[in-house]
């Protein structure tokens, strides 16, 4: 009998494409994924909460977890850290459900070298422009923020040719779509191989 584990899918992409706005719409249409929220030394922004947005951490603890070993990956991304708590994913995937990050491309390029097996989406704005107006509206940073994560997104944007998918968040709906598609498609890849696998060890033990 073979195991069967879940993926780990992997969404990232420039500071204020979109990605929690597509990730919240995905999990409110599937309700199969589990969300791994991830470790922050950054200040919580108003209305957001412990434990749901994230794991809010002084910079000793976050700098303790990473001593400990406890973090899948971790990124200093604008002057904080930022990091996924290993457990969590590890006994998910285990369990065999899919486990959904959400992380800077920093973070994502760990995972993929540690983690080749998981699938890596790169959410793509449809212009530069669009980027900056996006993460200029959303008002949740001062401008020094703005154009430091704006910086960080034209070199971010540069590393999306070592992803498996890119999507253009142009539509809300129109990304969240595709990326149900991927998560369909990977699941029939993953049947397929584990069916060709069962026949190959039935031929074998006869
Ligand atoms: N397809 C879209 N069209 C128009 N506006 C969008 C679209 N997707 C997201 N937005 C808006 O863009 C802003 C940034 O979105 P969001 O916070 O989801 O980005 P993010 O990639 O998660 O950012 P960060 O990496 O900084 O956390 C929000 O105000 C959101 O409402
Ligand atoms: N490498 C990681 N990056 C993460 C993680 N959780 C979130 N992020 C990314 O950080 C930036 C900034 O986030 P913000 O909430 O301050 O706007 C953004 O790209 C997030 O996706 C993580 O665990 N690891």
């Amino acid at each position: 009998m073979i195991e069967e584990k879940g993926i780990l899918f992997v969404l990232s992409g420039p500071s204020g494409v979109g990605k929690g706005t597509v990730r919240k719409a995905l999990f409110d249409k599937d309700t199969a994924l589990k969300y791994s929220i991830s470790m922050t030394t950054r200040a919580k922004r108003e209305g957001e909460t412990e434990g749901i947005d994230y794991f809010y951490k002084s910079k000793e603890e976050f700098e303790r977890m990473i001593e400990e070993k406890k973090l899948l990956e971790y990124a200093q991304y604008v002057g904080n850290y930022y990091g996924t708590p290993k457990e969590y994913v590890e006994e998910t995937l285990e369990s065999g459900k899919d486990v959904f990050l959400e992380i800077e491309v920093q973070g994502a390029l760990q995972v993929k070298e540690n983690f080749p097996q998981g699938v890596f989406i790169f959410l793509f704005p449809p212009s530069l422009e669009e980027l900056a107006n996006r993460i200029i509206n959303r008002g949740t940073e001062t401008e020094d923020i703005v154009n430091n994560r704006l910086t960080e997104a034209k070199k971010e944007i540069e590393m999306m040719d070592a992803y498996d998918y890119v999507v253009v968040n142009d539509q809300i709906d129109t990304a969240v779509s595709k990326i149900q598609s991927i998560v369909r498609s990977e699941h029939c890849k993953r049947e397929r191989v584990a069916k060709q696998y069962k026949k190959v060890l039935e031929a074998e033990l006869g």
